[in-house]
């Protein structure tokens, strides 16, 4: 089954995408550095790219940044004056990232390396942001959540990225700490009343996963 969702999203790709030669580069580069293939599937990164475009949005906050390959999507879909604050904790990580942007020639972005946990309270002259991306380690989920909720204002996009995790989500007894901070993550969305939340699954060259997508009211 995997190599057919994997076949599928490499037509959908090849027949909706254009060539994009930096971001091969990008993957190519992170490959080298010894990152893991774990960045969004290019799909998604365009997805993430209409979803800045669709709400305008000119700040954005990513935690969690690895090589910047979702991060250089959401930078190129800015207008002039927007900028992306991504967030990493690993040093060689952050390294790769900003010679991938660098590379990518944005001036748009700002890399802070640091566990998230330390490094989200010094946004707060940012704020608000206008789209948030949670894609770092899955146990922080609901700590970034309220870091988000704090630096949102009303219109506000939240995306947790990687909540499926191959069904396993389903599971209140799962021993992976990640699961548990996913698991918690959705209940706090779907129990706050300051958001419209959704969820969706997705299959392809990334697996069984989905995505949760929350506006603050
Ligand atoms: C799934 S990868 C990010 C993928 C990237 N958003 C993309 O799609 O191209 C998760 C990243 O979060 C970083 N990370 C893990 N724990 C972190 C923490 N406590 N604070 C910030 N970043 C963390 C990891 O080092 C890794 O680079
Ligand atoms: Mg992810």
């Amino acid at each position: 089954m995997h190599a057919k969702w994997s076949a599928v999203d490499e037509y959908l790709v090849n027949t909706l995408l254009p060539a994009d030669p930096v971001l091969d580069n990008l993957l190519l580069h992170n490959q080298q550095s010894s990152l893991p293939p774990i960045d969004v599937a290019p799909n998604q990164g365009q997805l993430l790219a209409l979803l800045v475009q669709i709400s305008g949005a000119r700040k954005v906050l990513e935690i969690g940044t690895l090589g910047g390959y979702s991060t250089v999507w959401m930078a190129r879909a800015l207008p002039e004056d927007g900028c992306v604050v991504t967030l990493e904790a690993d040093a060689h990580h952050a390294r790769v990232a900003q010679e991938n942007i660098c590379s990518a020639g944005l001036n748009n972005v700002e890399i802070r390396v640091g566990p998230a946990a330390d490094t989200l309270p010094g946004l707060a002259a940012l704020a608000p942001f206008d789209l948030i991306f949670i894609d770092a380690d899955k146990p922080n989920n609901p700590l970034y959540l309220e870091w988000a909720l704090k630096y949102s204002r009303s219109g506000t996009l939240i995306i947790g990225d990687n909540v499926v995790r191959d069904g396993e989500v389903t599971n209140p007894e799962s021993p992976d700490e990640r699961v548990q901070g996913v698991r918690k993550f959705i209940k706090m969305l779907g129990q706050d009343p300051r958001l419209t939340v959704t969820a969706l699954q997705t299959v392809g060259s990334k697996g069984w996963d989905g995505f949760t997508l929350a506006r603050v009211k």
